[in-house]
């Protein structure tokens, strides 16, 4: 299992080792004591999947509050994303800054975006399947989000603004400014 810290070290990509043989391929796509081994040690406790039809759908910047506050581990099973970790942590040395991976079926890679940041993606394809584990359970009133393309965050992303695919609640995002005091860095 390949471990990679990115430029906000917290944030991990993972990528398992596919076995292949003459019927396809094997993989294990969760091993919890890998994962204690790369210092993440929560437990999961939510699996979410969801589909994105059209190439250009935006999903995020999403978050939950504390006590509900979730680390997700995403991997893209189907298709390719763009997906984007965002540090929301109030105190945190990289307080607003970003770092983003392609996630896809053919790259086998999954991000560790710990609780404390935003997270978000683009899909790169049509056609897209999202799986990913959560270390906390879905809570509504709990939820917060940020406007995907907030200036302020200057987040590099691969598809054009008039490209993207935003559900109606996405659409009405605040900036990041509002994000100051939602979570405090430990
Ligand atoms: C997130 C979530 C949504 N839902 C419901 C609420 C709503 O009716 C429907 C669609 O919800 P959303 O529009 O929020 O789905 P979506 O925009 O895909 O939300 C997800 O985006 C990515 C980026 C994340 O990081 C996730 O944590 C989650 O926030 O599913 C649940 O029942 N459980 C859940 O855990």
């Amino acid at each position: 299992m390949k471990i990679e810290r990115l430029a906000i070290p917290e944030v991990v990509l993972i990528t398992p080792p596919r076995f292949q043989d003459n019927r396809g391929f094997f993989s294990e796509t969760y091993n919890a004591e890998r994962l204690k081994e790369a210092g993440i040690n929560l437990p999961f406790v939510q699996d979410n999947q969801s589909l994105s039809v059209e190439r250009g759908v935006v999903r995020g910047l999403h978050c939950q509050l504390a006590p509900h506050a979730q680390g997700k581990l995403v991997r893209c099973t189907q298709g390719a994303i763009w997906d984007v970790a965002i540090d929301a942590r109030t105190g945190s040395p990289t307080y607003g800054k970003w770092v983003g991976a392609e996630l896809s079926s053919d790259n086998w890679s999954q991000l560790w975006i710990p609780p404390g940041f935003l997270h978000g993606f683009c899909t790169l394809t049509g056609n897209v399947m999202v799986q990913y584990k959560c270390t906390g359970l879905y809570n509504k009133a709990s939820e917060r989000a940020v406007k995907w393309n907030c200036k302020k965050l200057a987040i590099d992303w691969p598809i054009r603004e008039d490209e993207a695919i935003l559900s109606d609640k996405d659409a009405q995002n605040p900036g990041f400014d509002a994000a100051e005091g939602w979570f405090s860095y430990p």
